[in-house]
């Protein structure tokens, strides 16, 4: 569903300077699949969203998504794109909904851009995410995790293959949070929809199958589950599971045979400000040892 080859995006400042915000990501993400993208702030997360969804042209690499190669897309082919092939959930839900109109009348607006009336479809979509009991409510008068699932109704409205979310579950209490989690991943088991959630919270790697953590504007570890139905089953009897236990992370080589080594693992081998490191293959192993030591 999407492929991202050494995907580049520099923001212009001023006329001195740049900001390289993705410094040659690569990102693969099968269709049907049920992901996250985690990283601290300014790694380059909701840059990366907003090239997968349109909003924003990559300045070099490459970028496929639904088989559309979005740095070649002509204006009219991209506002297509961002209508029919991608949805939206914002953490912002002032970006997801208008909040004088109703529940229905919100999930009914970006089919009426489209041309479409279909009241049918906005009450079946707002009973998918549990909200078949607020239809003629106005947005006001719902709770935040309330406003999220009727924000997640109005992404499926035009009926993409794929949703993109924005920290959907940044603005809500941790309950509340695990409901909307379960709204996607219902939506990925019964429509099969291609989703994409990405965070700064490290906990949503417990709780989806793979995760990619990007660094500095490049993918720099995978967080994969070992297990997903030993660890499900793990889940249910013992609550406040490591991540580490039912995960493994596996850092990722970039096409020049580089990796990202993170900060306190080279803190503990006391490298310092030295920025050089012994390589060395040792019984099958490749080892990274502080020049200084022995
Ligand atoms: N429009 C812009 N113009 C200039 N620099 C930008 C622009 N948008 C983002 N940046 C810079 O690009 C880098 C990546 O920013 P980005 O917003 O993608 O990070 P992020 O991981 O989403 O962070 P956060 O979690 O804080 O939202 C940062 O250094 C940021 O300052």
């Amino acid at each position: 569903m999407i492929q991202c080859k050494d995907l580049v995006k520099i923001y212009k400042v001023d006329d001195e300077h740049e900001v390289m915000a993705l410094q040659g990501l690569d990102l693969d993400v099968q269709k049907g699949e049920l992901m996250g993208i985690i990283g601290s702030s300014g790694s380059g997360k909701s840059t990366l969203l907003n090239m997968l969804g349109g909003l924003d042209r990559p300045t070099a690499g490459k970028c496929v998504v639904d088989g559309k190669d979005l740095l070649r897309l002509q204006p009219k082919e991209l506002v297509s794109y961002k209508l029919e092939s991608v949805g939206f959930v914002w953490q912002n839900n002032a970006r997801n909904i208008i909040p004088y109109l109703t529940a229905i009348e919100n999930v009914e607006l970006p089919m009426l851009l489209k041309g479409r009336h279909k009241r049918e479809r906005a009450k079946e979509l707002l009973e998918l995410v549990g909200m078949g009991h607020r239809f003629h409510n106005k947005l006001t008068m719902l709770s935040g995790g309330e406003q999220q699932r009727v924000a997640i109704a109005i992404s499926l409205a035009n009926d993409p293959n794929l949703l993109l979310a924005d920290e959907p579950t940044g603005s809500v209490d941790s309950k509340t949070a695990d409901v909307i989690l379960g709204v996607f991943r219902e939506l990925n088991r019964s429509l099969h929809k291609t989703i994409v959630i990405v965070s700064h919270d490290t906990e949503l790697t417990k709780k989806l199958d793979r995760v990619v953590a990007i660094r500095d504007g490049k993918t720099s570890s995978e967080i994969l589950r070992k297990s997903y139905y030993e660890a499900e089953e793990h889940l249910l009897n013992e609550k406040e599971m490591k991540a580490e236990e039912t995960h493994v992370e596996l850092a990722v080589i970039d096409r020049a045979g580089r990796i990202q080594i993170p900060r306190d693992y080279l803190d503990s081998i006391e490298l310092g400000e030295s920025n050089k490191l012994r390589v060395e293959l040792e019984d099958g192993k490749i080892m990274l040892v502080n020049p200084k030591s022995s």
